[in-house]
């Protein structure tokens, strides 16, 4: 197991340094994208949620249970003892700091670990434990005397399967005789020999590779099958088809497990492509809401003027810290570097960074280094700032055709309820089309957006209070 947990260190610093739009170099990509509207990346999304996380994320939403085969047994533990692990995983297992199985774990464990095995199809967010729920049962699949892959694990993109790789990794660590082998770009094979490892985590592409084309290893002696971040391989270009012709090649007794933060119809369909008769088990994510959110309007002439409502707002209340959201990076870096140069200490966070420069710019952000935070649609569902008082939606968000992106506008301001309750929301309009779509999104919540006439200083000072 040493010999990964190297490689899963090595690959630690290259992985952030890499320009996840691989294909067009950064300047081009920035250049070109400055007037359209910015949107966020699904994988790059993810990992920044996963680099972020800093820890397990407590719900107290229930789970919802179906199951396709009704004689399949199925509990729930409440500890790592109970589900009869080998000493060395659980003692990798103590070794992370787990104490006791997190509430997604409680009840995935023991069909993850059954036998015979079963299929399985879950959901929950980010942070809630699928990863080490998943990998653990990778682990504890491996049979050592057998010198072949028995394990796959897919991931949508290279950095996303190195972090499950360190999972791994760390859990496995006192599993010496478990090897671990990383199919991802990169990584090159001689083309007459076997692979021997046992887990293989990888993208679809080399994975197919290694696999069919070059047949490094045989796909039908693989007996657990693992498809991590389902929604974000649906919207990786080309991935679908690959994860179908790998699946495709597995026997039929394989045991095929998906995991995915959301399942709208299309991430639906293609797991019931993939996995026969599953368990599915369901963690749903707090809503986020409204309530406790005042919000308002301020009716302006053009961005001029939706820069002076901002600028009466911080000259008449004390703000601590808030979120601007703009539609474009270039409407983001006018509106920085005005505020700027009027002394206010401003980050800006948008689509042309990358992730490494997101994640510095978050967390200089949230240890309160800079007071504002100007972004687009890159800050999106998922990434929790407790302590911002005001958002400031610039743009109103809408989605291509010019409609208003009622989801979007709640992922912005609204809160759930694990994080600060009250909160205020301040939305610029200018002109016909954008209060159009402030009353759309006010008539579709069914929750009042109050005018606020930003020239009326007594006006202002009331939405502090
Ligand atoms: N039983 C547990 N007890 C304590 N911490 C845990 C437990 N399970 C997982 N964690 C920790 O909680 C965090 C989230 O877990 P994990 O990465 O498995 O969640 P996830 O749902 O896969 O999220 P993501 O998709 O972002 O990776 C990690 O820091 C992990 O080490």
């Amino acid at each position: 197991m040493t010999d990964w947990v190297k490689i899963a260190e090595d690959q630690e610093v290259p992985k952030l340094k890499i320009n996840l739009n691989a294909d067009e170099p950064a300047a081009t990509t920035a250049a070109s994208k400055d007037n359209e509207p910015d949107v966020a990346d699904p994988a790059e999304t993810s990992l920044l949620i996963k680099i972020l996380g800093k820890g397990l994320v407590n719900t107290n939403q229930s789970l919802d249970i179906q199951q396709k085969n009704p004689n399949s047994p199925l509990h729930s533990v409440k500890t790592f003892e109970a589900l009869h692990l080998k000493p060395e995983l659980l003692k990798g297992i103590y070794a992370m700091g787990f104490n006791t199985p997190s509430k997604i774990q409680e009840t995935a464990l023991p069909t993850l670990l059954a036998d015979p095995p079963q299929n399985m199809i879950a959901q929950s967010q980010s942070g809630t434990g699928k990863t080490a729920a998943f990998v653990l049962a990778m682990l504890s699949r491996v049979n050592v005397a057998l010198d072949h892959p028995q394990v796959l694990c897919l991931s949508p993109t290279y950095e996303l399967a190195i972090q499950t790789g360190e999972v791994a990794a760390r859990m496995g660590q006192f599993c010496p005789d478990i090897k671990l082998r990383f199919a991802v770009r990169g990584e090159e094979i001689d083309r007459n020999s076997k692979i021997t490892e046992h887990i293989l985590i990888g993208t679809p592409g080399k994975m197919l590779d290694w696999g069919l084309k070059m047949r490094l290893f045989d796909m039908k002696k693989v007996r657990v099958f693992v498809l991590d971040e389902a929604d974000v391989m649906i919207a990786t270009q080309g991935h679908h088809d690959q994860c179908i012709r790998i699946h495709k090649m597995l026997s039929s007794q394989c045991q095929m497990l998906f995991f995915s933060a959301t399942y709208d119809k299309e991430v639906m369909d293609f797991a019931r492509l993939i996995v026969s008769e599953p368990t599915i088990i369901r963690l749903m994510r707090e809503e986020e809401s409204l309530d406790n959110i005042k919000q308002y309007y301020v009716n302006c002439k053009n961005e001029d003027g939706k820069y002076n409502a901002i600028q009466n707002i911080y000259g008449c209340i004390s703000i601590g810290q808030a979120i601007i959201f703009c539609h474009t990076r270039k409407t983001a870096a006018w509106l920085a570097a005005k505020m700027t140069a009027d002394g206010h200490s401003v980050a800006v966070l948008s689509g042309d960074l990358t992730v490494e420069q997101r994640l510095a710019v978050l967390d200089r952000f949230r240890s309160g280094q800079e007071k504002v935070l100007i972004t687009t649609n890159v800050l999106s569902r998922g990434i929790d700032i407790e302590q911002v008082t005001i958002v400031v939606n610039f743009d109103l968000p809408v989605d291509l055709r010019g409609n208003a992106d009622c989801e979007t506008y709640l992922h912005r301001i609204g809160r759930t309820g694990r994080f600060g309750k009250s909160g205020i929301a301040i939305n610029l309009i200018d002109g016909e089309k954008s209060m159009a779509v402030c009353r759309t999104i006010e008539k579709h919540f069914q929750k009042d957006i109050t005018y606020l006439n930003t020239d009326n200083a007594d006006d202002i000072e009331k939405i502090g209070n």
